[in-house]
């Protein structure tokens, strides 16, 4: 039996919850952003990366979110939709809040790091009364970035949204997502993100991203089954601790562990994105029932194409050039 059940009465696959920002990536790579004159515009926010990459796989995503009600907003908006994403759940926010902005500097292969602007950001001014249940109803599984929780009202609405995936069946994936903007502690971060969880049935995470979780209770281990089996004594069936170019491991209910293979990028461009270019081929896989060997080789050749890429977003591969890229290392 498999360890994760899809109710297949459902409209939608997958729901996408929390931001919906912009990406920055600078033109001129190998350099420092100090010295990055220009940068092109990509919709970004992990969430929103990873239900792109979802869409592009050819499944029936929506996502629940807030855009600024501006210029950008607008340019995100349209572009879910011409992704085929419903947006019927993605508000318009009327405070006066902007878009988030992800700056990328690309100084080589293996050095890149982002600069984030996320001061008064439409994302976090998600509320309850945007989390409806009959859209959580009509959906197979959604998918929570932690981030999501950093502030109020959007950590209110994340928890409405995964108590009613929880009452109608809906699976719940988390991302940990963790970013340090717009936190106040770390010990804000491990104690809500731990809350979510604990409600969840899938977790993915780096390893440092899980550390933030147990930081608060108790001195660290840094060991990937304890890590593991903490979730797994709760609601999770599937723990996946992520390890960069290493790889990853997925550490199931019934006490197995599988070790991800990797595919090494032959012309890295930039190391971000391969997280939610993972995330969105490896849940596709789930959806399709595979074993969980093949949805982490699926989600590592998709990550493998997306280091390779200028952007996040725009370069989520199709299954086809997913499966072509796995052939190619045969
Ligand atoms: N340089 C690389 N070449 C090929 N595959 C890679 C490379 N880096 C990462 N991957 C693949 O992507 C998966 C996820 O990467 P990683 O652990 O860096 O996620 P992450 O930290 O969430 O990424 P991000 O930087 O997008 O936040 C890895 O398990 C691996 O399969
Ligand atoms: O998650 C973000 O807000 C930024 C992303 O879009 C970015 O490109 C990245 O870090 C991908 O992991």
């Amino acid at each position: 039996m498999s360890l994760i059940t899809f109710e297949q009465d459902r409209p939608m696959d997958f729901i996408g919850l929390g931001r919906l920002c912009i990406d920055l990536n600078a033109n001129e790579i190998h350099r420092p952003m100090e010295e990055t004159r220009t940068f092109t515009k990509y919709v970004g926010g992990s969430p929103a990366n990873i239900t792109i990459a979802i869409a592009q796989l050819g499944l029936k995503a929506g996502f629940i979110g807030r855009v600024s009600d501006d210029q950008h907003g607008r340019f995100i908006t349209h572009y879910l939709t011409e992704k085929g994403i419903d947006t019927s759940s993605v508000i318009t926010d009327k405070s006066g809040s902007v878009t988030g902005l992800a700056f990328t500097e690309i100084k080589s292969p293996t050095d890149c790091s982002i600069l984030m602007y996320r001061d008064n950001v439409a994302d976090l001014k998600l509320e309850t009364g945007d989390v409806s249940e009959e859209y959580i109803r009509n959906a197979k599984a959604i998918m929570i970035s932690g981030t999501a929780l950093a502030k109020s009202p959007s950590r209110e609405a994340v928890f409405k949204a995964v108590e009613l995936a929880r009452k109608h069946k809906v699976v719940v994936f988390f991302d940990i997502d963790y970013r340090p903007w717009t936190w106040t502690s770390k010990d804000e971060v491990g104690i809500y993100c731990s809350l979510i969880a604990e409600k969840s049935d899938v977790i993915l995470g780096g390893r440092e991203e899980f550390d933030l979780l147990e930081a608060p209770f108790g001195p660290l281990e840094k060991d990937d089954r304890k890590t593991a089996d903490r979730w797994l004594a709760h609601q999770a069936k599937i723990v996946l601790v992520k390890h960069g170019g290493d790889g990853s491991i997925a550490f199931t209910k019934d006490g197995q562990s599988f070790k991800g293979k990797i595919f090494p990028a032959r012309n890295v461009v930039k190391t971000f994105g391969a997280g939610d270019s993972f995330a969105g081929a490896f849940i596709y896989g789930m959806m399709q029932g595979w074993n969980i060997d093949r949805c982490q080789e699926f989600g590592a050749a998709s990550a493998s194409i997306v280091v390779q890429s200028h952007s996040c977003s725009d370069a989520m591969p199709t299954a086809e050039q997913i499966q072509e890229h796995i052939d190619s290392y045969k």
